[in-house]
């Protein structure tokens, strides 16, 4: 056992950067807390009290759980009360300075970091072994929209890594070969593109040049806001400034302070026999960790531009002279190729930043596409992200209140707090955090400003008397409105206290900014969803209750059935000349059922009898107590149908899906008419129209009323049809159904008038097969222009009716003038409309049926016989007129 953890260890010892990668993914922060007890960094800056009576008090620190392995959703509670780490006593305190010296001493005997990979090229490998792990570990999941946005956005890029030349191999090369040595840690920095890495190598390369005991490297950042300051990517103390490293290995040297400061503002090189001497030279640290300081060669790093990206530092040659000008030439030559490398890295760095921020801006918008269904869920996953992203102690978002009077109410907040409390929602008076920043919140939503507190103990607007209850201290807040799609004020986003301590900065505050809009759009997203969810609730009520209404009561259906059917004879069903008004209610749907069991339809689809009664008896109840448009016209169109299919030849060429659906649609063409015609329905934007579009509107909406009636309980015509033909006879009758409207017949016709010019008399292709069933339709829908003279005055009398009605809305509701045929102003007009009308439309319909099959004959006759009819009231009209006019 013991054998095996020695070997563990000595493995782990030789493979430093699997153990680091080891650490970074299963550490938590008490593993690092424990770490950094060990290591006598036992303080925490600004968290949660400043140090006071302490001989650190002027020693700035700034840790930073910001590194690439640091996970909002890990529990890390930076203050870490709980264990007592970051208990300001003052017998911690005084034994950091031991454990810190102790480290030192430590760290003199070894390189923290290794400068140089002893296997060689074995790296490289496992990077490339890595990557096809990730992708065979997507490749594996189910494909889902989530882990297919996953491989697509990750990074293709791999850094590489050269691994450097062991430093004793380097030393020996500077022995006997420096020029061999110095193009060897050129070669070493010339390809790397991690800062941190890059860093390390800078620095153990100068030490083994310049033979130095201690070298530190720091990087200018933040120049483009103006706030520079000099950082350090590695973990490195030394003495001779006022800094102290953080956890992440990030050392901060505020602009201008100590001799690096000095160089990095000047540019000059700063050489020194005895550092200590110097009035620039700062010894917090030595003096904490006894470092003694004597040679000092400080120099600034050009880019490729000759501005300054950083300083190199050395400390210590142990050389009497101190760094002579050989060697200040020598590390000038060499920073200038650091100069180029660093520059390439920074860019890398901020390419891979915006990289990063980009794939959390593209998982927002998935989120937004996944996440609609409620506003709490799309809030939460954006705030987790921007918490992810910003890294931030608190994310909250607060809702405006929309019936509250007050424009500053909020009804309901989302808060997400680090360690991650799992958002909730609710009251904010609890949470004394939110209740310190609400009045930012109620500003912001006030104004519509942003409103970035860098500094929060220094503003007034923050109400700090409640964080000392709670223990919780603001230092820094960033709040933005949410908008919705109108751009009105809906809410408030606000985080609070970046991790790092730093302020909110203008980065931040771009990228919050998408994250507002994020949450603006999902929560208009959600809010859409829920008023369509809503009015698709309410339709389904109302059709409930519509479709209770528009049932026929059991004992009506059993009352038709039993009844005794008449004979077929004494209704007069079969002839042309049917009087459209002689048959009650009763009898018409007596006639109906004799009219489907006659052309043999109740045998051969096997409809129970039962269903046929049903059904029928709802088609009646379905139809509207209109004028014209009512159940009567529907009857008396199928009863048209069903004279052709008993006298003409095309009933040959019908198979009985097709004469089913015929019949059927006859009954059903014009249910649910509202006594408007279609040109209405688009004049007054009627929900029909807008539901079925201006092309055959109510026809759709006839033929959905007919499905809705054979799908409701116990109606079902067709439930004893095969699925083929079932779909069949439902297409069929949809093509019948929308062939009554005027407009598609006129498009028609002249195909119809072409093929029987043409001498055409069997129809069995598909395409004059339809042709002939949707002429069929039209010629039933008009009949009453054919029939017997009391049959068509009376028909056309409730046409009239219903377009004077219709002309009537047309002037008072929709103030449009209307068409002549429906202008009550011109009743006198009717018999020349009626003749247009039977010219334009009818005469040349009925002609050409005659023209196909002299069965057809009755019916043009009985039209020619009303034509003369409407021709000689027209003649009355107009002599009357001329008598009128005249006087004579
Ligand atoms: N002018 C006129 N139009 C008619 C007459 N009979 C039917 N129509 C029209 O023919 C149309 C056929 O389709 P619709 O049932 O939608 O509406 C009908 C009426 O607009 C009539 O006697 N005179
Ligand atoms: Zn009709």
């Amino acid at each position: 056992m013991d054998l095996a953890q020695s070997s563990v260890e000595e493995w782990l010892d030789s493979h430093p950067d699997d153990m680091q990668d080891y650490f970074l993914r299963h550490a938590d922060v008490t593993l690092v807390n424990k770490w950094l007890v060990a290591h006598g960094f036992n303080q925490l800056p600004d968290f949660p009290a400043p140090i006071r009576n302490s001989s650190l008090t002027n020693l700035r620190y700034t840790y930073s759980f910001s590194n690439e392995s640091s996970n909002p959703s890990s529990p890390v509670d930076t203050r870490c009360n709980d264990s007592g780490f970051f208990d300001s006593s003052r017998h911690q305190r005084s034994n950091s300075k031991k454990h810190l010296r102790h480290d030192y001493a430590r760290s003199k005997k070894r390189n923290i970091f290794r400068t140089y990979e002893p296997n060689g090229g074995e790296s490289t490998l496992e990077s490339r072994r890595n990557s096809l792990k990730e992708m065979r570990q997507f490749r594996s999941l189910p494909p889902t929209s989530v882990n297919l946005l996953s491989m697509l956005i990750q990074s293709k890029v791999r850094l590489p890594r050269y691994p450097s030349k062991d430093i004793d191999h380097k030393r020996e090369l500077k022995e006997t070969n420096e020029k061999e040595f110095f193009l060897e840690i050129v070669k070493d920095i010339s390809n790397e593109l991690d800062l941190k890495s890059l860093s390390a190598k800078i620095v153990a390369n100068v030490s083994c040049m310049l033979d130095a005991d201690k070298v530190s490297l720091y990087l200018i950042e933040g120049k483009a806001a103006g706030k520079q300051v000099l950082v350090s990517k590695i973990f490195d103390l030394h003495a001779g400034t006022s800094i102290f490293p953080s956890c992440t290995g990030d050392i901060r040297v505020p602009w201008g302070q100590g001799i690096i400061g000095h160089v990095a503002e000047t540019g000059e090189t700063v050489n020194l026999k005895d550092a200590m001497k110097d009035p620039r030279y700062n010894d917090e640290l030595g003096k904490i960790t006894g470092y003694q300081t004597e040679t000092l060669l400080c120099m600034p790093i050009r880019n490729a531009d000759n501005e300054i990206v950083g300083v190199a530092q050395a400390l210590n040659n142990n050389k009497e002279e101190g760094f002579t000008q050989e060697d200040e030439k020598m590390l000038a030559t060499y920073l200038t190729f650091c100069g180029i490398g660093i520059h390439n890295a920074q860019i890398f760095d901020a390419y891979s930043k915006e990289y990063d921020r980009n794939r959390a801006l593209l998982e927002v918008v998935h989120d937004l596409f996944t996440e609609q269904t409620s506003v709490d869920h799309v809030v939460l996953k954006i705030m987790q992200r921007a918490q992810s992203l910003l890294k931030c102690e608190r994310c909250s978002l607060l809702l405006k209140d929309k019936e509250s009077n007050s424009e500053n109410a909020f009804d309901k907040i989302f808060d997400l707090a680090y360690p991650m409390k799992n958002g909730h929602s609710g009251n904010s008076d609890r949470d004394s955090s939110l209740r310190v920043t609400s009045k930012i919140a109620e500003l912001v939503l006030l104004t519509g400003e942003t409103i970035n507190i860098t500094d929060a103990s220094q503003d007034p607007r923050i109400e700090h008397e409640d964080e000392t209850v709670k223990g919780i201290r603001t230092r820094s807040v960033l709040c933005k409105p949410v908008r919705n799609r109108h751009f009105q004020i809906i809410g408030v986003a606000q985080v609070i206290n970046r991790i790092d301590g730093l302020p909110f900065d203008d980065h931040d505050d771009l990228l919050f900014e998408a994250f507002a809009i994020f949450c603006g759009l999902g929560i208009n997203n959600c809010q859409l969803y829920e008023q369509v969810s809503l009015a698709a609730a309410r339709q389904a009520v109302a059709l409930e209750v519509l479709s209770y209404h528009a049932s026929v009561p059991q004992e009506e259906v059993l009352k038709l059935k039993e009844k005794k059917l008449p004979d077929i004879q004494e209704l007069k069903i079969m002839e042309f000349t049917f009087n459209d008004f002689s048959l009650d209610n009763d009898q018409m749907m007596q006639a109906s059922v004799i009219m489907f069991n006659d052309l043999g339809l109740s045998k051969k689809f096997r409809i129970e009898y039962e269903t046929l009664c049903r059904w029928l008896l709802t088609v009646r109840k379905n139809y509207r107590n209109v004028a014209y448009h009512n159940w009567r016209h529907a009857f008396n169109v199928c009863q048209v149908m069903f004279t052709i299919l008993k006298h003409c030849q095309c009933k040959n060429y019908l198979t009985d899906n097709e004469t089913l659906a015929l019949t059927v649609a006859c009954l059903c063409h014009d249910l649910d008419h509202r006594g408007t015609n279609n040109a209405f329905q688009q004049k007054s934007s009627s929900a029909l129209s807008q539901l079925y579009g201006t092309s055959a509107t109510l026809e759709h909406h006839h033929f959905n009323h007919a499905i809705m009636i054979l799908n409701s309980g116990g109606t079902n015509l067709f439930g004893n049809l095969g699925s083929e033909d079932f779909s069949e006879v439902t297409k069929l009758l949809k093509q019948a159904i929308l062939a009554t409207d005027l407009s598609l017949h006129i498009q028609l016709r002249s195909k119809f008038f072409a093929m029987v010019d043409s001498g055409q008399k069997v129809f069995d292709d598909r395409e004059s097969k339809e042709i002939v069933r949707s002429v069929m339709m039209t010629t039933c829908d008009i009949a009453a222009i054919t029939k017997p003279w009391e049959v068509q005055r009376k028909v056309s009398e409730l046409v009239i009716t219903e377009f004077f009605d219709q002309g009537d809305k047309e002037k008072h509701e929709l103030n449009i003038q209307p068409q002549a045929c429906m202008d009550r102003d011109r009743q006198d007009e009717i018999a020349k409309l009626q003749l247009a009308w039977i010219d334009g439309i009818c005469l040349p319909l009925y002609k050409s049926l005659v023209q196909l099959d002299s069965a057809f004959q009755p019916m043009l006759d009985g039209l020619l016989d009303n034509r003369s009819r409407w021709e000689r009231l027209d003649a009355e009209r107009l002599s009357k007129h001329a008598i009128l006019e005249t006087g004579v």
